[in-house]
């Protein structure tokens, strides 16, 4: 397979006329070829139509169609083989075993929603059959099941260029689900968004989809972006990167004159919370433990350790003495762009020059491209004086708040913005005052984790990767694991109409064999 610059419109493979994006070699910041043309209105338009045209008979597919499809992708990612691991490192700067697990990730979550599909418990079947002798008043044969939103708008993520992007999480839930997908790629890796598009496009041709199933343009801009937020035919977005760019989309989609949902992953500082009975055991390995963690990918994790919470002590000295002790070895790791290294040194820049904070240890330094990094401290009266301390520096940095005691330690968790994940590490004696903090702690974060760090989440039907704004958009989903297909769903009910007119989950005689809840019970029937 040879990457060309080429955009999907449906069947058609295109080079936009609209400028040029190149991707960057990550390391040494030179371009890569070929360039890769930017889509045009025109070819907005032609996705957008194509996508619409394919929504009717793509969502009447039976389960077992969509789930084939989807591992078809799958396999196909698998059969690009070297090529796409090479162009992917180059791009985006990560070593080869991150991208082959990577790679192994984004086929799993595929599979996972083939199994989502045959499963069939997605589609929420309820009967409360008709009760016609019901006084005062009979009750009508009531049935409902969920139905796919549309066609959906993905923004496929810098950090994750496999498992976020052209054929990640968010677009296998919406396929799944029944949504066509049309994905604006990220320009920070053209080159492995095509090979990815080409194995997507590929497997609606070999399984003989409509073709306006999916598509992946590109933006030399943001009109292309945000045109597609705009689209009447788009009725849902996902999107994982920064709170600007989540928030701008969010929006375009309020304003327009039909508003659609935006599934936005942005930012997310994740809070540690260390207690003493902790801290006294084994204070010096959660140190280096949070350094691993902190340091992962060079820190480009929205799950990154970036706040850490303890009250003061031997303990936490203890901690300091194993986070300082483990920083000062790590490398300065090559950052996914030059934008987002630009980002992060002015981001450690201000914490090194705020007055009301410290450098506690670091990483060895940076040099052209490469992420320095960085452990900061502050107290708890400070934090909670700074809001800005809460601002995501999107690497490998992170502040210790240090307070007096467990008053302190709850005004900074009330203070706190929400989060994607909150990390507790604790012993038996500290269980009293975590359950105290648990009913605050599930207000502010989607996930709460024990004795370990929220970096690598795991794919899962019960993982919850979602929280409180601005950690997401909409804290009541996840874009990561089999709940994620809700996003994309919406539930019909039918009072009363004929058995023949019914879709085939709520027929009598349940064709599809799924469990469904009858008059108020789960059941085969
Ligand atoms: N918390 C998290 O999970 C992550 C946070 N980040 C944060 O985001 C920063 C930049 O990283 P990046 O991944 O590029 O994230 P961005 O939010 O800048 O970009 C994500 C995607 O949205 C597009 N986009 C951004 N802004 C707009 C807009 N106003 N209108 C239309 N489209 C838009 C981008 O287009 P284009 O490709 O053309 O730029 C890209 O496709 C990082 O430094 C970091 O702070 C990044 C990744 C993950
Ligand atoms: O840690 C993971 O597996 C997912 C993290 C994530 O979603 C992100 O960094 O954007």
């Amino acid at each position: 397979m040879t990457i060309l610059g080429q955009q999907f419109i449906g069947a058609e493979a295109v080079k936009g006329a609209n400028g040029e994006i190149f991707g960057i070699d990550a390391a040494s910041g030179s371009k890569l070829t070929p360039g890769f043309g930017g889509a045009t209105k025109a070819d907005l338009e032609r996705a957008c139509a194509l996508a619409e045209a394919a929504f009717e008979p793509y969502r009447a597919l039976p389960p077992e169609e969509r789930a084939l499809f989807l591992e078809a992708i799958a396999d196909n990612i698998q059969a690009i083989g070297e090529e796409l691991i090479e162009r992917c490192m180059a791009e985006s700067g990560l070593p080869r075993p991150r991208l082959e697990g990577e790679r192994a990730r984004t086929m799993g979550q595929l599979r996972l929603f083939a199994g989502v599909l045959r499963d069939g418990g997605f589609l929420d079947a309820r009967i409360d059959p008709a009760l016609p002798e019901r006084k005062p008043l009979p009750r009508p044969d009531l049935r409902l099941n969920n139905v796919p939103l549309g066609p959906v708008a993905v923004f496929g993520a810098s950090n994750f260029p496999l498992a976020f992007s052209v054929a990640g999480g968010d677009t296998a839930s919406a396929l799944a689900a029944g949504c066509p997908v049309i994905v604006k790629a990220h320009s920070a890796h053209p080159g492995t968004s095509e090979l990815v598009g080409r194995a997507v496009q590929k497997a609606v041709k070999d399984r003989g989809l409509p073709e306006g199933t999916f598509s992946l343009l590109y933006d030399s801009g943001r009109e292309i972006g945000q045109g597609l937020v705009a689209d009447p035919r788009i009725r849902a977005v996902g999107f994982t990167g920064s709170r600007a760019g989540g928030t701008a989309l969010m929006k375009i989609a309020a304003a327009r004159p039909m508003p659609i949902p935006v599934y936005a992953e942005m930012s997310s500082i994740n809070p540690v919370l260390l207690f003493p009975g902790a801290l006294k055991a084994r204070g010096e390995a959660i140190g280096k433990g949070f350094i691993a963690s902190l340091t992962l990918g060079a820190g480009q994790f929205c799950t990154n350790p970036g706040l850490i919470i303890a009250i003061e002590g031997e303990g936490l000295d203890a901690f300091v003495r194993g986070a300082t002790e483990a920083i000062a070895a790590a490398p300065a790791a090559v950052m996914l762009t030059p934008g987002i290294h630009r980002a992060y040194c002015e981001g450690t820049g201000k914490l090194r020059g705020h007055a009301a904070v410290e450098l506690v240890g670091q990483g060895t330094e940076g040099g052209e491209l490469r992420g320095q990094a960085a452990f900061f401290a502050t107290s708890a009266e400070n934090f909670l004086a700074h809001h800005d301390l809460q601002d995501e520096v999107f690497g490998a940095s992170s502040l210790l708040v240090r307070c007096r005691d467990a008053d302190e330690v709850a005004k900074v968790i009330a203070a706190l913005e929400g989060q994607l994940t909150v990390a507790l590490h604790m012993e038996a004696e500290d269980h009293a005052a975590a359950a105290k903090l648990l009913p605050k702690l599930e207000r502010l974060a989607g996930r709460i984790l024990v004795n370990g760090f929220g970096t690598g989440v795991e794919v899962a039907h019960a993982m919850v990767h979602g929280g409180p704004y601005p950690s997401t958009s909409d804290g009541r989903s996840t874009s990561v694991g089999s709940l994620a297909i809700q996003r994309f769903l919406r539930p019909v009910c039918y009072q009363d109409l004929p058995g023949a007119l019914l879709p085939p989950a709520l027929q009598d005689g349940n064709p599809l064999g799924l469990w469904r809840r009858i008059d108020g019970k789960l059941g085969q029937d």
